[in-house]
């Protein structure tokens, strides 16, 4: 069974140039895939189309075989972890309650999953913060929320836009430690969109090429 597979994919928006030439690609076993290519050509557009929140201009995409769950039940078994700027800076929600919103709407919470979340606080170096508003944490540490809430999510698959962009150099080696754990021992499935990759290499299972001729504004992409 593949985790995602997509088949003659155009990404873009509506009533705009495509972004890429029609590609197509699956991904059958959990591991680290970094999404990489020049400011502009289309990454972050290529993980909301596989994520469901922006429709392809053509082609298919599949998550486990099924078309992806929308946006309204992405909670099963996908995680995401936007660029922390495109959270709604006026989000007026504690910092506890964003982050168990990763167990979705109806979820009962027991003493471990509490136990849990106060265990992640501290290796994220948020405790202190947990009844804090979301919308007044610094960048790194928003980013941190996120992943914690991705985290307590138990993803199959997990979305990461540009999240080593705001964390300090410890962080950044958590993070791909964690991301290490989750792809190695838990099998998840994980899609990394990066400019800071570099230090990192030993890390990623493949990358998700985007390269386009200096003339023009389409990419090809290569699994
Ligand atoms: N909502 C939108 N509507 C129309 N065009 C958009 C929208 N969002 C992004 N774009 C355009 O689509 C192109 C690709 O944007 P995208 O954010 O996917 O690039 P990226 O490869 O992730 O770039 P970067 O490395 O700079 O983050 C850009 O030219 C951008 O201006």
């Amino acid at each position: 069974m593949s985790y995602l597979s997509w088949s003659n994919l155009v990404v873009g928006y509506p009533n705009k140039k495509s972004l890429t030439n029609p590609f197509s690609g699956e991904i059958t076993f959990p591991g680290i895939y970094a999404i990489v290519g020049q400011n502009g050509c289309g990454k972050s557009t290529l993980l909301k189309t596989w994520l469901g929140l922006i429709k392809p201009l053509k082609g298919s995409v599949l998550f486990h075989d099924a078309p992806i769950p929308t946006a309204h039940n992405i909670s099963q078994g996908i995680a995401y972890v936007p660029q922390f700027h495109a959270v709604n800076r006026y989000f007026h929600i504690s910092v506890c309650d964003f982050i168990k919103q990763g167990k979705g709407p109806h979820y009962h919470f027991t003493q471990n999953d509490h136990q849990e979340i106060i265990n992640l606080l501290s290796e994220w170096q948020l405790s202190g913060y947990e009844n804090r508003s979301f919308h007044e944490l610094s960048g790194g540490q928003k980013t941190r929320a996120m992943i914690v809430r991705a985290i307590i999510s138990k993803p199959k698959m997990l979305f990461l836009d540009e999240p080593l962009a705001s964390l300090d150099v410890c962080c950044q080696q958590q993070l791909m430690d964690t991301l290490e754990e989750l792809a190695q021992e838990h099998k998840v499935c994980i899609f990394i969109v990066d400019h800071h990759l570099e230090n990192f290499k030993s890390y990623i299972t493949k990358k998700i090429s985007f390269t386009r001729k200096h003339d023009q504004e389409i990419s090809t992409v290569v699994l």
